[in-house]
């Protein structure tokens, strides 16, 4: 299990490890560490040119007790005062090793740029001159190494209110901060690298956690001897409408790959047709009335891929929540329990699975605002509503009262194409069908479904069907890290 941190909880923890050690021993570790990534990135050091950007706090003064290191290994290096103070020690050291102080032009010349403006000690956008040396970073040809967070990252949320450093590589101090995993903040963020600080022994329950192809492995069931389709579990699939038939065939396709003992559809005519033709082996019911009174026994539902919003599909959707067992509310079942919030009273669990529209209509904040802050829009829906919240887009968030947020970033932006969200939902219905509670199977689903996007994909375009049919490989690659 990957975990990460807000800032508070990694100020309380330096706090207390500090008052073991003698002063100053924290950021000399924190020092070695961005040198000795700093010289791995450089291959060679003597000779080689650094820019050092240093802002007023702690976080400056790591880039100078780091450069100093570089400098004393032959590097050119040159800093780039951004504050109104600098940090004393951190100077002095890193004067005496033979650093020097220049301007921006610094930046310009430099094979290496080492971001040290602020880290977890900012507050709000980027103010002027350190904006403007985020932006010169960017637009130099260097590589450039953030510390601890790229500057203009919150490291507590990922959200970026204005000019940020897009890094190749973070070196995060003691712990991963949750910025670091959430986007916008985990894009600019490039590969980020960890110092051991002692942190360890000091740090609180995670903020967010997200899962390893090994932890997954460990969740997702595997048949046993005495399985049959039925213990396996059944998982029934309300989707489709005669205006829109492909996103039942999807979401069958996706749940059929996923490990169901059975699938059972639902719909009407034309995508229940669809479904017969393209999946045999699911079992398929063509309603003559909005009502699953009778289609027999299933362990979850999904509810809404391609469903309609109409009043036939609010009838299902009203029949499907009346069912005693986990239901996953996708796509237009969104709409429907957005104009309708009373279809969510109910006892059994329910999963919903937006993207930043679909949770723009269910909690009535803009679209753009939760794409920003996509943690706490998560976290605020989960409790608001009652429910477990999968947030879709480029990092997916899975928020359920009382547990830490569990992020993934396994998918590619490939994924951003019709009908991958349909495939998601029958992946999730699946492993909620084989008794995994909603946290679990929407985190298990996002992880695989965003690695079978990544096997499909493989660099070039991808479309929905190819990342049900990569499911099965994604699943063999999880066991394989397990
Ligand atoms: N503590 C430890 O043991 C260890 C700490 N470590 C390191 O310390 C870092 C935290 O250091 P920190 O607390 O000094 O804060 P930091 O991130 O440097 O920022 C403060 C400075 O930024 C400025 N500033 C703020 N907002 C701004 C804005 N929007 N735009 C522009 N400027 C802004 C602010 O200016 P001021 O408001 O004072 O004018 C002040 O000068 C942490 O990330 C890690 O790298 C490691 O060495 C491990 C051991
Ligand atoms: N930029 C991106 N990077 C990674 N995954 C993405 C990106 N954009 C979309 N996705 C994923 O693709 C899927 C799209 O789902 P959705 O928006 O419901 O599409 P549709 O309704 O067409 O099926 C989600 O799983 C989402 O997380
Ligand atoms: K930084």
């Amino acid at each position: 299990m990957r975990t990460a941190y807000t800032a508070d909880q990694i100020r309380a923890a330096e706090h207390a490890l500090m008052a073991r050690l003698p002063e100053g021993t924290l950021m000399q570790r924190a020092a070695a560490g961005l040198a000795a990534v700093c010289a791995t990135a450089l291959g060679r050091v003597y000779g080689s040119r650094v820019a050092l950007l240093v802002g007023g706090g702690d976080n400056g003064g790591d880039a100078l007790y780091a450069g100093a290191l570089l400098a004393r290994r032959g590097a050119r290096v040159e800093a780039v005062l951004a504050g109104s103070r600098t940090h004393e020690r951190g100077l002095e050291a890193y004067l005496l090793a033979g650093g020097r102080v220049a301007g921006v032009m610094a930046v310009e010349r430099a094979d290496l740029v080492v971001d040290g403006l602020v880290g977890i000690g900012a507050t709000g956008a980027l103010r002027e001159p350190y904006a403007e040396l985020a932006r010169a970073a960017n637009a130099a040809p260097a590589l450039t190494v953030a510390v601890d967070v790229p500057s203009g990252v919150d490291a507590s949320s990922g959200r970026v209110a204005g000019a940020a450093v897009e890094a190749q590589i973070t070196v995060t101090m003691g712990a991963p901060k949750t910025g670091l995993l959430v986007d916008p903040g985990a894009a600019r963020a490039g590969a980020v690298e960890l110092v051991d600080i002692g942190l360890g022994p000091y740090l609180p329950a995670p903020d967010v956690t997200a899962l390893t192809g090994a932890d997954v492995a460990d969740l997702l069931p595997r048949p046993a001897t005495e399985s049959d389709k039925y213990r396996r579990g059944v998982v029934g699939i309300a989707a489709g409408s005669d205006l829109y038939t492909g996103a039942a065939v999807l979401a069958v396709g996706g749940a059929l790959r996923a490990g169901a003992g059975m699938v059972r559809h639902v719909g009407q005519h034309a995508p229940v047709a669809q479904v017969r033709s393209h999946w045999p082996e699911a079992v398929v019911t063509e309603l003559e009335r909005p009502s699953i009174d009778g289609v027999g026994r299933v362990q979850a539902w999904v509810l809404g891929p391609g469903l309609g919003t109409g009043a036939w599909a609010h009838e299902v959707a009203a029949s499907v929540l009346a069912s005693d067992v986990p239901v996953l509310v996708d796509a237009d079942a969104l709409t429907l329990v957005s104009r309708d919030r009373s279809l969510l009273r109910r006892t059994a669990p329910v999963l919903v699975t937006p993207h930043a529209g679909e949770l723009s209509r269910l909690i009535g904040a803009g679209r753009a605002e939760i794409e920003a802050g996509r943690l706490e829009h998560a976290r605020a829906a989960a409790a608001e509503l009652g429910v477990t919240v999968l947030l879709k887009g480029s990092t997916t968030v899975v928020a359920e009262a009382d547990r830490p947020v569990r992020v993934n970033a396994t998918g590619t932006s490939w994924l951003a194409t019709g009908g991958t969200g349909d495939v998601l939902a029958g992946v999730s219905g699946a492993l909620l069908a084989q008794g995994l509670d909603c946290y679990d199977a929407a985190s298990c689903a996002a992880h695989l479904h965003g690695l079978a996007g990544r096997i499909a994909a493989d660099g070039a375009p991808l479309n929905a069907a190819d990342v049900a049919a990569a499911i099965p490989e994604a699943i063999r690659r999880v066991h394989d890290e397990g």
